[in-house]
């Protein structure tokens, strides 16, 4: 499949929906230079351009640690109601720019108390950045409450605990992010208890930068509905089946894989063979700014370098709205939007 001017104008007018962004991954530079000026905060430069190298990564990073290196530089302007609350909505203009419909957007926020904000405050913050960006553009958005890796137990725990108050609220489900290679699964398992308990939806970093059997434990022990990432699920056929017939989506972020090193190169992607062997596959961004990344340059990179058709990829926008952690009202009408966009558009559904 090559992208001629027929398939960018369909990438372009197809509904999209993002299932996995970070919000301090996707800040916008200009946004920084903005409140460095209003906090007399001290940048490395002072244009949006010059301020990139410090906000996303290159080719050249090599694993995971190294990336996520890049998220201090932003946290410290993310670390008040106000900030935190513009970010999100302008995330959401980001979304819409590239016609997104439904996101999910995940934030940890235990990294944004150093000034003093309650974890209940830092969510209520994003919430009313991303209801904003839910009335002005017309996209449905949910928000995901993130517990750090190295956090210790009790943060973790009161960390859970704030976001089980905000159900109903905003708050969709529960994710474990940060370094997976040097904090397995398991040391979880508590933690997500009253989550489980409570049927509050569980998603889990699992299979980026650690193998197949913390995969299995993000689903066994942990609960996990969906995954973040699970691009190593291949390298264990059991797990791999059990991945399948649970029908436990995939959310893949395939220019964050490349750059973390989850996977060798294009070539080795799996994402493909996935979906064409019945994986409930979805595609995301991670994160639009540290990974340079947009959901259309990312089904773009699919097309060109995995051999996707334009009719996978809406088939991934399906899935994206069959994993999404939402009323099961509002999915089928959201389904009913991809599926008039796709007749419209010529893509076989
Ligand atoms: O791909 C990823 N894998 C694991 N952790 C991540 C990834 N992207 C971002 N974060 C981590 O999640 C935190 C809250 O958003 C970020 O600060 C970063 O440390
Ligand atoms: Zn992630």
């Amino acid at each position: 499949m090559v992208m001629n001017d027929t398939v960018r104008r369909q990438l372009a007018a197809l509904p999209k929906a993002d299932l996995h962004v970070h919000l301090d991954g996707s800040v916008k530079p200009g946004t920084v230079l903005d409140l460095a000026a209003r906090k007399g905060i001290e940048l490395p430069a002072d244009t949006a351009e010059g301020l990139l190298p410090y906000m996303r990564v290159t080719d050249e990073c090599e694993n995971l640690v190294e990336y996520l290196s890049k998220f201090q530089f932003v946290l410290r302007f993310m670390q008040d109601a106000e900030s935190i609350e513009r970010i999100a909505f302008e995330l959401i203009e980001q979304a819409a720019a590239e016609n997104v419909i439904y996101i999910e957007v995940r934030f940890g926020p235990h990294l944004h108390t150093n000034e003093g904000l309650t974890h209940d405050e830092a969510i209520a913050a994003a919430l009313r950045g991303l209801r904003r960006g839910e009335e002005r553009f017309g996209i449905a958005v949910g928000l995901i409450v993130i517990n750090m890796r190295h956090e210790s137990e009790e943060v973790n725990r009161e960390v859970t605990a704030a976001a089980l108050r905000f159900r109903g609220q905003g708050v969709v489900a529960v994710d474990l992010a940060g370094d997976e290679a040097g904090y397995p699964a398991s040391l979880f398992r508590e933690l997500f208890r009253p989550a489980r308990e409570s049927g509050m939806p569980v998603t889990i970093h699992a299979g980026e930068a650690a193998g197949a059997a913390n995969i299995e434990e993000a689903v066994v022990g942990l609960g996990a509905a969906r995954l973040g990432h699970g691009v190593r699920l291949r390298e264990d056929g059991r797990v791999y089946e059990l991945v399948r017939e649970r029908g436990i989506p995939l959310e893949m972020c395939p220019i964050s894989n490349m750059q973390t090193k989850a996977v060798a190169g294009w070539e080795a992607y799996p994402l493909r063979d996935y979906l064409r062997d019945g994986l409930k596959v979805t595609v995301n961004t991670d994160n639009r700014t540290v990974s340079d990344t947009t959901l259309t340059k990312e089904y773009e990179m699919l097309i060109l370098r995995c051999g996707l058709t334009i009719e996978e990829i809406a088939a991934t926008v399906r899935n994206s709205l069959d994993a999404a952690f939402a009323e099961p009202s509002a999915r089928e009408a959201l389904k009913a939007r991809l599926q008039s966009a796709c007749v419209e558009l010529g893509i076989a559904l």
